[in-house]
């Protein structure tokens, strides 16, 4: 069986460089090209690659999937700084290179893409629903791709349901004490020495609370879910967004 060509985007980062690690000791890929900020976008092409795993910025997101749809080279993307516009910008580019498959994955790891399911699932059933999201003080955005995906989900479960607006009295708060709203749900980021990535989502109604909680306690948390989104992207042409679309959820 011929290996998978896969190359990394942003090898020399924190995910990135563990991600060089992961495709090299994957048994059915190789490692074609490894990239850094300034490095050539046409190395992906002369190195033959199948799979781009994409783990750079907001910033040099859109240029690279761009190069990459256009080449017809799949890709596997971690960046976050998604909006309605920047999808809409990669559905054009894709519809133009129908056959190729991007996977956009908020977060890679099984726990948080858990997180995200019953968080959803659990929005119906209480009246009050905040998200704390915790990580390393070097994180370049907040709120987190992971936290503003998961109070989506949430705030589209509680539409569907038909719950209103959040009880919340408050009528003087200091910037920011009650968070970002992302559609109708505080999302609250903390950044500190010591952590990676963790993700608290609190639900609250009458008498009860319920909290969800999930910690990557490493990079390594990540790769399994990197290495899945390279397996299944090459046969997924255009957009998949989450990586829960190529799990068994149940
Ligand atoms: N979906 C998921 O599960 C996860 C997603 N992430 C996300 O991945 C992204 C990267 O995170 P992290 O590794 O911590 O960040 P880092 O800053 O450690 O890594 C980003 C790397 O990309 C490089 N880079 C920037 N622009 C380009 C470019 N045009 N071409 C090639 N390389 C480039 C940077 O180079 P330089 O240092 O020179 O700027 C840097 O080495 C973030 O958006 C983060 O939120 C992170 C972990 C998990
Ligand atoms: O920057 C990080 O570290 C992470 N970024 C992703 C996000 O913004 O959700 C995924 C994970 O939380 C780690």
């Amino acid at each position: 069986m011929s290996k998978l060509r896969v190359a990394v985007v942003g090898a020399r980062g924190r995910i990135g460089s563990e991600a060089v690690r992961a495709v090299e000791a994957a048994e059915d890929m190789e490692l074609v090209a490894a990239l850094g900020r300034g490095d050539r976008l046409e190395t992906l092409v002369e190195a033959g690659a199948q799979v781009a795993v994409e783990l750079t910025t907001p910033a040099s997101v859109m240029g690279n999937l761009d190069f990459c749809v256009r080449h017809g080279i799949h890709a596997v993307v971690g960046t976050t700084g998604w909006t309605e516009d920047r999808l809409a910008q990669l559905g054009a580019s894709l519809d133009a290179s129908p056959e190729t498959g991007v996977l956009i994955a908020p977060n890679f790891s099984i726990g948080a893409v858990l997180t995200m399911a019953f968080a959803q699932r659990a929005a119906r059933y209480f009246e009050s629903v905040e998200v704390i999201e915790l990580h390393h003080p070097n994180k370049a955005d907040a709120p987190s791709g992971t936290a503003t995906r998961t109070a989506q989900l949430i705030a589209a479960a509680r539409a569907e349901a038909g719950l209103g607006p959040q009880p919340d009295a408050t009528v003087t708060a200091l910037d920011g004490a009650r968070g970002a709203d992302v559609d109708g749900v505080p999302v609250h980021s903390v950044r500190l020495r010591g952590l990676l990535a963790h993700q608290e989502v609190l639900l609250g109604d009458e008498g009860e609370t319920l909290t969800i909680r999930h910690d990557s306690l490493h990079h390594s948390s990540f790769m399994p879910g990197v290495l899945l989104g390279v397996r299944r992207v090459v046969a997924a042409p255009g957009l998949t967004f989450g990586l829960e679309h190529f799990l068994d959820l149940g």
